[in-house]
């Protein structure tokens, strides 16, 4: 944090302002704190800061193995923070996790999963109710009203299996909404999945966000950032920026962030970076 209170990356010297809390968010459910994260000795991600306000989205951009999936991993208490601190809705990571939901990358999925769709929706509220307590009224309408949020109450009664990849990804999606977090991890939600799927994913985020869920997406889809993102985090090992999309996503943070090369600017003016 500079001396008039701005955030600043490490490289290059372009300052980019956090939102304050005053901003039109609530109270932090995420901060940031100089957090490094290291597997054994060997730091993934060094000195990254910034706040997430209740309701707000911020999208974690970054090349292959720049530590986006890290950062997530520790902000659910996965991986260690060995210096600096990260604080979940005012608690450590392990501590809040029960406030927590998690959407994890598509292709981690088992797709031959021998359960409904509405099966699994409905295990978004196990954390909620237990595993041993039967699910009431109040957990099927929250389960249906989800995947409703997602545009496919319809296919409640299908094999999960069944289902397109963009589809399944938006069932996990619905399974969070379920559960009724305060802070919704997404990593890569968007990958494969096609604009129908994308604009369903999109709207329901935001009828979570209306409802002062915050949001962490690790997304390499710049032009979803701008549009659907409230600050953006630059990442590269080190933190690069951390700001609204107009502030961050410009064509020399973005270099920088990507080492140079893997950054161009694609139709109309778009900047594209390669994974
Ligand atoms: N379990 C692990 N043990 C040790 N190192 C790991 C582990 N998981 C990831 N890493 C390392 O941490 C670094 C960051 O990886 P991470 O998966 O967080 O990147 P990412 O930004 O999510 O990449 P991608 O865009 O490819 O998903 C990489 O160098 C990776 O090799």
């Amino acid at each position: 944090m500079s001396s008039d209170g701005r955030l600043v990356g490490d490289a290059p010297a372009t300052p980019t302002r956090l939102a304050e809390p005053d901003e039109g968010g609530g109270p932090d459910a995420l901060v940031l704190a100089e957090a490094t994260v290291a597997y054994g000795r060997v730091p993934a991600l060094e000195r990254v800061r910034g706040r997430v306000p209740a309701g707000r989205t911020v999208a974690l951009i970054g090349p292959n193995g720049a530590g986006k999936s890290t950062l997530i991993r520790a902000i659910l208490g996965l991986v260690p923070v060995v210096s600096g601190s990260i604080t979940v809705l005012g608690e450590t990571p392990a501590r809040a996790r029960r406030e927590v939901g998690y959407v994890p990358q598509a292709d981690t999925l088992d797709a031959d999963f021998p359960v409904s769709v509405g099966q699994v929706v409905l295990m978004g509220r196990y954390r909620r109710i237990g595993w041993v307590r039967r699910p009431g009224a109040e957990d099927r309408a929250a389960a249906a009203a989800a995947l409703d949020a997602v545009g496919l109450a319809h296919r409640e009664k299908d094999r999960f299996g069944t289902l397109s990849g963009g589809q399944r990804q938006r069932v996990l999606l619905a399974r969070a909404i379920a559960a009724a977090p305060r802070l919704l991890l997404l990593d890569e939600p968007f990958n494969g999945v096609d604009a129908v799927s994308q604009d369903a994913l999109l709207a329901a985020l935001a009828k979570l966000t209306a409802t002062g869920t915050a949001v962490v997406i690790s997304t390499h889809d710049l032009a979803l950032a701008h549009l659907a993102c409230d600050d953006v985090c630059l990442l590269n090992r080190h933190q690069f920026a951390f700001g609204p999309p107009a502030a961050t996503l410009t064509p020399e943070l973005l270099r920088a962030t990507y080492g140079g090369a893997a950054v161009e600017l694609g139709a109309h003016g778009v900047i594209v970076a390669r994974p």
